[in-house]
């Protein structure tokens, strides 16, 4: 996934994508302590990456730092969301309810990084018909009837053998985003944009760096 800088018109590559939501982190706390500047350097120091990344970071959006002072700390942060489109809350369909699915459910973050599950769909009789969160779960069949809602992005978390069948089912219903938890390739049409995500990737990660650490 890429955002286009439409300012400078260049895509921006993933890896700073990656990190901007970790600055806005960050510097959420740093205000929350009363900064109100701060330099690339500490940002740098305090998340133990390059100053000179910071700074190339924080170029694709449209803030500037001031010499000395760095940057304004509530300035950076209303950019970084506006650049990152967490201002606006976009509307998502989450698609099975099983302990992934509620995880998402119950998680109040997502809201705040501009994701609202407006509704849910399984085909479990045990969970159909309830809400969770002021979610309501529909059953999987009635998604052509919330076809015409504008919600243009579903959460994939079905048992990886209903994967692709669902998505397909996404897709044909307007999905044109899938945040994809499933271990699953899908292959779905041009246009769609798929982000497939990984907890175990990380944890992968984890494992190697420990034993390069012991
Ligand atoms: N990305 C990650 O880090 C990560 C972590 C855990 C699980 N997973 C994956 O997420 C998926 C869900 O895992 P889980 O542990 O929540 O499984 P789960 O079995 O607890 O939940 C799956 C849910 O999907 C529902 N379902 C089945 N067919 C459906 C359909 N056609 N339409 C809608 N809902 C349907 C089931 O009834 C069930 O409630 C799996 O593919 C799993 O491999 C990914």
């Amino acid at each position: 996934m890429s955002l286009i800088n439409r300012k400078k018109n260049r895509l921006v590559p993933e890896p700073a994508l990656r990190r901007m939501p970790c600055y806005l982190s960050y510097l959420k706390l740093a205000q929350r302590d009363g900064h109100k500047y701060i330099s690339s350097t500490l940002i740098a120091r305090d998340m133990g990456v390059d100053p000179t990344q910071v700074t190339k970071d924080l170029s694709y959006t449209s803030i500037v730092g001031k010499t000395r002072v760095g940057y304004e700390v509530d300035a950076l942060i209303e950019v970084l969301e506006d650049f990152l489109g967490f201002t606006v809350v976009d509307e998502a369909y989450l698609f099975g309810v099983g302990s992934l699915g509620k995880a998402l459910l119950h998680d109040y973050g997502l809201k705040q990084f501009g994701l609202k599950i407006v509704a849910a769909f399984d085909v479990d009789p045990e969970v159909v018909g309830k809400t969770i969160e002021g979610v309501e779960i529909y059953h999987y069949d009635e998604l052509d009837r919330m076809k015409d809602n504008g919600v243009k992005i579903g959460i994939l978390t079905v048992p990886v053998d209903k994967t692709q069948e669902v998505s397909d089912r996404m897709v044909e219903s307007g999905i044109q985003g899938i945040w994809n938890f499933t271990p699953v390739n899908i292959k779905v049409k041009e246009g769609v944009t798929v982000q497939n995500t990984s907890l175990y990737a990380h944890l992968a990660v984890m494992f190697n760096r420990m034993k390069a650490n012991s």
